[in-house]
């Protein structure tokens, strides 16, 4: 069967089958006062994924969803892009169909905890605040730690990956929250998407998620190639909810400068943006002075649609999604971005708790307002 088909086929406003009906049910009725009761599909409730880390229990995914994301995914071959300078792409459009990943769109936007994180950098004497133009929020541990359940009655606990040993309270600036199971699902269908011939894996061990509310929300050109990722880093980053332009552009040649990989902040730190470099730049030789022209890239990025950022990508290319002026930044519920990572020390924990969820205020979807709204008592980091 298509995979499509079968996606279509797990859609939830599919009416559900009759159920037949028992002998000892009347086969007529005349009457208008008790009609047959509607058919109500019943869900097993699954218990939601809960950790004194979460501000609230994170539902687990309705079956319609998990079974379409489990046997319809991808839901067509990836496309592999390599024809520019240090450019390795694998473009699923889509990875998730349409039906499916608008419905996973509307569950994520209503059932995870969301924060506008604010900070400081300084630049020689000037500190200045920056305001993240976006919602994020973040789940997982560097590989130096696994979640793990010492007992089944308690939450799971964290431990030392190498010596099991539980990890100490100050290992960790803010207490790491475990990828709860409606994402976890989603971390291993990607996972599988990207093992190699050789049954070699990306080993994900981070899903950051960015809920982009409007045409004014945004991420400025910037690469994801901080150390603590290690080298060449496999990034999947997955869209959901409303199209929005995806750009890439090669870093400039001859300037080192630009290479926010050490930064303490990381690439996520709007003060590392990098600015300056617009239409084509040479590229080929490390003295600039090779005759290959470097395109960027413009990519429209719809519901369900996946790209993966492989190999020397990250070090070479910079990425953004830019705001969007006038009606086309008017999106209906925005666009939720999910990517997975491989974080390999515990410097890119700190780093990716202190600028997703922060020290601020916790929003939760208001089905009613139509927006995120700032909850009184969300538990930050
Ligand atoms: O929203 C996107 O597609 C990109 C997000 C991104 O680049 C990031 O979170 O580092
Ligand atoms: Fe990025």
């Amino acid at each position: 069967m298509a995979k499509r088909t079968l996606d279509a086929f797990f859609k939830p406003s599919a009416p559900p089958p009759k159920r037949p009906k028992t002998s000892s049910e009347p086969t007529t009725s005349n009457s208008t006062t008790s009609p047959e009761p509607p058919n109500i599909p019943t869900e097993d409730p699954k218990p939601p994924s809960q950790h004194p880390s979460y501000p609230f229990p994170i539902p687990q995914l309705p079956s319609h969803i998990s079974i379409a994301l489990e046997h319809a995914t991808p839901a067509t071959q990836p496309k592999k892009t390599t024809n520019q300078p240090h450019l390795d792409l694998l473009t699923f459009q889509p990875y998730i169909a349409r039906q499916t990943s608008t419905a996973l769109f509307t569950f994520l936007l209503q059932s995870l905890p969301f924060y506008r994180v604010t900070y400081k950098i300084r630049r020689g004497p000037t500190e200045t605040q920056i305001n993240t133009p976006r919602f994020t929020t973040v789940f997982g541990v560097d590989s130096t730690s696994t979640f793990a359940q010492t007992d089944t009655s308690s939450p799971l606990g964290l431990l030392e990956t190498h010596t099991n040993n539980p990890v100490p309270k100050t290992k960790y600036q803010c207490v790491p929250r475990p990828i709860p199971a409606c994402l976890d699902l989603l971390r291993r269908t990607v996972e599988k998407a990207n093992t190699d011939s050789k049954g070699r894996t990306p080993g994900y061990n981070f899903c950051l998620v960015n809920y982009y509310a409007s045409g004014e929300d945004s991420i400025a050109f910037h690469s994801d190639d901080e150390r603590f990722l290690g080298a060449q880093p496999n990034i999947a980053s997955l869209s959901l909810g409303g199209e929005r332009d995806f750009l890439m552009k090669h870093k400039p040649f001859v300037d080192t400068g630009v290479s926010n990989g050490a930064g303490a902040a990381g690439t996520r730190v709007s003060g590392t943006r990098v600015t300056g470099v617009s239409g084509t730049v040479s590229g080929g030789g490390l003295d600039g002075s090779a005759t290959t022209p470097v395109q960027q890239i413009k990519m429209k990025l719809g519901s369900g649609d996946m790209v993966v950022m492989r190999g020397e990508t990250q070090a070479n290319w910079l990425h953004s999604i830019p705001k969007r002026k006038g009606r086309a930044g008017e999106m209906t519920r925005g666009r939720i971005n999910i990517t997975f990572r491989r974080a390999v020390v515990p410097g890119g924990t700190d780093n990716y708790y202190r600028y997703n969820v922060g020290s601020g205020g916790m929003y939760r979807w208001d089905e009613v307002a139509r927006k995120m709204v700032l909850q009184d008592d969300g538990k930050t980091c």
